[in-house]
């Protein structure tokens, strides 16, 4: 990731990093930044390859912008979540086996303890809504709450949000990844759950992880 301390610059970086871990391809996906009191976020229908820095659109969470370039079809998505919890960054992307999951319209199950490092004891799945509208903005602030920092999209994608690009861009890398394991799990057979007690013991455990 960009250690340039330009945001515009890092919204770049972490574009095309979004592209070297398979979670985008072609114009698929979108980030962004908290950024005073609206947001940096990168332009509709422009592949990362072909981002520039100062594509980076500014803009407020009504939806008002100025210059050039017009802000992804989906800013929609990143205002709401600005506004309803303190995310300072937003991804959207379209990996394979979360896309996968999305198309069976069901949350993801905690069929493995990470499920929990989301906030909840799932990771939910937001109704369908066509892409680029204000439902399907609604649709994702429903599931989210201020309880999960991930969700699946039906038949679209996914949302993580962050403290920060890495922090969002992680949990998206990470959802993708348990999202192939469910599927491998699910060739194999009906997996296992965690069961509440267990749940319960794992949230608590997460609540002392890491570098707190
Ligand atoms: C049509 C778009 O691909 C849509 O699916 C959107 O969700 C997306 O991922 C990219 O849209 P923008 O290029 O408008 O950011």
């Amino acid at each position: 990731m960009s250690t340039f301390s330009d945001p515009r610059v890092a919204l770049v970086d972490a574009t095309l990093k979004s592209v070297e871990l398979r979670l985008n391809s072609g114009t698929a996906g979108n980030l962004s930044l908290r950024h005073g009191e609206g947001m940096l976020i990168t332009p509709t229908g422009i592949p990362p390859h072909a981002l520039d820095p100062e594509q980076i659109v500014e803009m407020d969470f009504a939806g008002n912008w100025q210059g050039r370039w017009k802000p992804s079809s989906e800013w929609a998505i990143h205002a709401r979540l600005y506004q309803t919890t303190s995310a300072g960054a937003v991804v959207h992307a379209h990996p394979d086996n979360c896309v996968a999951l999305a198309a069976l319209r069901r949350p993801m199950p905690p069929f493995h303890y990470m499920i929990a490092s989301f906030g909840g004891d799932i990771v939910p799945c937001a109704p369908y809504a066509c892409f680029g509208t204000p439902a399907l903005a609604e649709t994702v602030i429903a599931v989210m709450g201020t309880t999960y920092s991930a969700c699946l999209m039906a038949s679209h994608g996914i949302v993580t949000t962050g403290a920060d690009l890495t922090t969002a861009l992680m949990r998206a890398e990470k959802l993708e990844m348990l999202a192939r394991q469910y599927l491998l799990a699910c060739a194999g057979g009906e997996p296992v759950l965690l069961t509440p007690e267990e749940l319960v013991e794992v949230h608590g455990r997460y609540g002392s992880y890491g570098q707190q």
